[in-house]
């Protein structure tokens, strides 16, 4: 089926994700189920349709602040173990119907101790959720690695602890550490403890930068904190210049990012939403990806973008004229980018990703 990458081929083919977050992908069905169960009483609606709906409009809102605001329904449903580990098992399980093969999925675990769960015991729910979603998976012939990371709030001030723990569970499936929420007056570095201690303990880490605020913050996140990875990124355009003649030019941070191949973690849904970027087809992926920078795609929120992996990658393809060699050049970028054991990214690039493609490239 070479030609032009449809919806339901692109289902098909392997894909990699690194962005996606546990409380931004809960089915809308088990929303209303969880609150029902656990007697949560702030939801808009209790009828599923309705829910999905709500939450990309409300998500809609041109500001990170106010897409973050509608977290608040999710992380209230997912405050017991059964709550933590049903929605950990269903995400192992939609991710991998959309064929997705490895993916790292992050949460904040301070989210969800507001009815006394202690931090570990919120881990230890979380992975007993993955692993029984990726074998339920398995069992009907899906294969899917899931890795999760741990979020440190921004605007909290646990971040050390957070990467602490995420230190502790390094060997028990958690793959490294992030900071989410508000970027703007939050800057990275009022997390620098955690960062200097993850470095001194050879852990890995991205940031979420770049997204609703600019240069300084990614500039911050990697120079400062030493990210490995920058959450979205985008704002990165800000420093191309591309002449009335169609020359462009790097500045100097774009260029470090760019020479040193730091992974973005790009999701185009998202930024439409938050007002990171005016429309899918004026994403600032397109450049970047022309560039050669290390783009990778993402869904970040499937439950507030209504979207899957495949449909961003099919968004693009609608976008930018996309063919299969691009789709698989985002593929084997992300998985090179994955905080995996090298030998282990390897293997699934040549035995899981490169042959997935194969017959589709001509
Ligand atoms: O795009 C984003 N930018 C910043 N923070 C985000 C984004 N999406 C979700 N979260 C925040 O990350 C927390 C942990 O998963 C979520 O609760 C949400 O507040
Ligand atoms: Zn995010």
């Amino acid at each position: 089926m070479p030609g032009v990458p449809t919806l339901e081929a692109i289902r098909r083919v392997p894909k990699v994700l690194l962005h996606d977050h546990l409380d931004g992908g809960l089915r809308p069905r088990t929303v209303v189920e969880l609150a029902a169960a656990t007697g949560y009483a702030g939801l808009p609606t209790a009828d599923p349709d309705e829910l999905g709906r709500w939450f990309i409009a409300a998500a809609n809102s041109g500001s990170l602040e106010t897409y973050l605001e509608t977290f608040a329904h999710t992380c209230g449903v997912m405050q017991t173990e059964e709550a933590l580990v049903r929605v950990a098992a269903e995400a192992a399980e939609d991710l991998a119907d959309d064929g997705v093969v490895y993916a790292e999925v992050r949460y904040a675990p301070e989210l969800f101790v507001e009815r006394g769960l202690s931090l570990d015991t919120v881990v230890e729910a979380v992975q007993q959720g993955f692993a029984e979603g990726a074998r339920r998976a398995a069992e009907r012939g899906r294969n899917i690695r899931v890795v999760t990371l741990l979020c440190a709030m921004r605007q909290h001030a646990r971040a050390l602890e957070i990467a602490e723990l995420a230190v502790r569970y390094r060997d028990a499936g958690v793959g490294g550490f992030d900071i989410a929420g508000p970027e703007e007056g939050y800057p990275p570095t009022r997390n620098l403890d955690a960062f200097e201690y993850l470095r001194r303990n050879n852990a890995h880490f991205t940031i979420h930068a770049g997204e609703a605020f600019g240069l300084a913050s990614i500039w911050e996140a990697i120079q400062h904190c030493g990210a490995e990875r920058l959450g979205h990124g985008v704002r990165i355009v800000d420093d191309v210049k591309t002449a009335g003649d169609g020359h462009v030019q790097l500045g100097r941070l774009a260029s470090y990012v760019r020479d040193r191949r730091i992974p973005l973690e790009i999701c185009p849904s998202s930024n439409v939403q938050t007002g990171a970027a005016r429309s899918i087809a004026e994403h600032p992926i397109g450049l970047l990806a022309r560039l050669r920078f290390r783009v990778t795609v993402n869904t970040d929120n499937r439950l507030m973008s209504g979207c899957t992996v495949s449909s961003e990658l099919a968004a693009l393809v609608d976008a930018f004229g996309y063919g299969w060699a691009d789709l698989q050049w985002f593929t084997i970028n992300a998985m090179k980018s994955a905080f995996l054991d090298f030998d282990q990214r390897l293997e699934l690039i040549n035995t899981v990703i490169k042959p997935g493609y194969a017959e589709l490239l001509d």
